[in-house]
């Protein structure tokens, strides 16, 4: 045999074992995807839901009416815990019962990869907003300790300069007659979270006003984009959305570096004593440093991970932060304005806070009305959470297979009768607030189901504020390992933006139709209809 049709000879059965190879590793592939198919089915058909005919599973009934609606309707029918198909291999579990829902939610640490992808496709890659855990886990620490750290340390969480800043802006607006209720609302939000992140610079930064229009530019497209599952880049839309984004990036680079020079300005750093410790007195006097470095670096060695993009996570954060925060200030102006009589006791707190005769200067009606707000229109309709994984066994006995999308209808548990009695739907923020004295153990109105009982005017009764998050039902700002960083940073935020509002004007709905406003979703955020308002100065 020549040494010719020995090399083809071996050739070929080279390619033979190559292609048996081939064969076998993907018929093990498919049985493998197989198998966990079956297993999927089989372990779904023991969770309770709505029969399905079709191959497209429930997709045709979700698309026709509204998910939160088929969910009220399937959880009504079947239970707290429901299964709908999304197609043939995607399964969707909601649960309803607020202590499975804690479970499910300490346990279950990844988010959606298309939360992830919209992230990353607007603002880079980053460590916040990431759908894997291990990606956060550290970001959120650091971020952590600073907004809940040294941010409520200093005790007014928002500086008076932010303060002053805002009511400026809302004077020279409202000498001009009405002004819509969501540009108020929305000023707020961006000055008190630019204010927080890259400290006082961002107050006289002459670019904020293009700042705020591309977020919220960017806010109307960022789902549909990454929706794609393959990025569109033959689409002309997306090169204009991701103009956009590039736009946002040099803008945030501008602000940075702006906030550095004004720290150097304010302080200095005295290199030859090599005391890298800020002066003390000038941090105070701008506000203390600001965390676009926490969110920047990478602790503890203050490096940036290899693949992460500089901005990534100023640039979440203020997106996330500003269409949240924006949605709930409009929430609570409108809500006071249609409430009058809680918007008077509110200004009585506020006045007996001022002349130091509220215990520890808190203003547990103010901050139990922020809470309330945030109940009745969270954020979002509905929380989610997939166990990529492994399956997760929850204490009711059910086992939610791997790779199941979970959700929770966050409307649907903040408004239910069984858990927040029979005035769910009604806003009471009293539900929130506790006697104090004697009868600690009494409740100012809420009943043992968190229904209103008893009506007590803070005027004459001193109440405390409950923890809203002892109650499993309240999500507005989730709840587990991903839960919201900003909830207390902003409450309290928000609580001094209010009461230095409150305490200059009254709060009115201007005259007309829109009087009686219902809310919508808007940005996947819900919202009453942003009617025009009027701020009447007080006498005082
Ligand atoms: C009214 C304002 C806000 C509302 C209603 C809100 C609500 C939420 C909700 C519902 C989540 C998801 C929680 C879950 O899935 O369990 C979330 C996540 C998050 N929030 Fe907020 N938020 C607000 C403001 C803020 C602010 C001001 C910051 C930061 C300065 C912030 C930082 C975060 C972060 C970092 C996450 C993501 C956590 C993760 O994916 O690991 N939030 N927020």
């Amino acid at each position: 045999m020549s040494s010719e049709s020995l090399l083809r000879d071996y050739a070929q059965r080279e390619i033979n074992a190559f292609l048996w190879i081939s064969l076998i590793s993907i018929t093990v592939l498919l049985l493998q995807k197989v198998i966990k198919l079956f297993r999927l089915w089989n372990q779904a058909r023991k969770i309770p839901g709505p029969p399905c005919s079709s191959l497209c599973g429930h997709s045709r009934l979700i698309s026709s009416q509204n998910l939160t609606e088929v969910l009220a309707q399937s959880h009504e029918k079947y239970g707290s815990v429901v299964k709908l198909w999304l197609g043939p291999t995607k399964l969707l579990v909601s649960i309803k019962e607020p202590v499975i829902i804690k479970e499910m939610l300490s346990k279950a640490h990844d988010k959606l990869p298309l939360t992830g992808r919209a992230f990353r496709l607007a603002f880079g890659q980053s460590s916040l907003f990431a759908s894997s855990f291990d990606q956060v886990q550290k970001r959120r620490e650091s971020l952590a300790t600073e907004l809940n750290g040294r941010l409520l340390e200093r005790g007014n969480v928002i500086h008076a300069r932010v303060v002053d800043c805002v009511m400026e802006r809302i004077c020279k607006i409202t000498d001009k007659g009405s002004i819509e209720c969501k540009m108020v609302s929305q000023h707020m939000a961006f000055t008190m979270l630019g204010a927080t992140i890259f400290g006082d610079a961002f107050l006289a930064w002459s670019k904020a006003n293009v700042y705020e229009e591309l977020l919220m530019m960017i806010a109307k497209d960022a789902c549909f984009w990454a929706s794609y599952s393959v990025t569109p880049f033959w689409k002309r839309g997306f090169w204009r959305y991701q103009h956009l984004c590039t736009k946002l990036k040099c803008l945030t680079q501008d602000i940075i570096q702006q906030c550095r020079k004004n720290c150097k300005l304010f302080c200095p750093v005295d290199r030859n004593s090599h005391n890298e410790t800020p002066n003390k007195g000038m941090e105070a006097a701008i506000g203390g440093p600001s965390c676009s470095d926490i969110l920047l670096t990478q602790e503890p060695h203050g490096q940036l991970h290899a693949r992460e993009e500089p901005c990534g996570n100023i640039m979440g954060v203020m997106f996330h932060g500003y269409l949240t925060t924006a949605g709930l200030v409009g929430n609570i102006l409108a809500t006071l304005a249609t409430h009058r009589e809680i918007q008077d006791k509110i200004y009585s707190e506020i006045i007996r806070a001022r002349q130091g005769l509220e215990k520890d200067n808190t203003m547990p009606l103010l901050l139990a009305t922020i809470y309330e707000s945030a109940r009745l229109m969270p954020a979002g309709p509905l929380l989610q959470r997939c166990s990529l994984d492994h399956d997760l066994t929850l204490k009711n006995g059910v086992t939610i297979p791997a790779g199941t999308v979970l959700v929770v209808p966050v409307q649907l548990v903040q408004t239910d009768d069984c858990t927040w009695g029979s005035d769910a739907s009604e806003f009471n923020p009293y539900r929130f607030l506790s006697k104090t004295g004697k009868q600690s153990d009494q409740a100012c109105s809420v009943s043992s189901t968190g229904g209103a009982e008893e009506y007590v005017d803070p005027k004459h009764s001193s109440c405390v504020l409950n923890d809203p998050n002892d109650n499993a039902a309240f999500l507005a700002f989730g709840s587990g390992s991903r839960a919201c960083l900003g909830q207390k940073f902003v409450t309290q935020g928000v609580a001094t933006l209010f009461a230095s509002l409150l305490e200059r004007y009254e709060i009115r709905l201007q005259p007309g139709p829109e009087a009686n406003p219902k809310p919508t979703m808007n940005n996947y955020v819900f919202e009453l209809p942003s009617p025009k308002m009027v701020f009447v100065k007080r006498d005082t």
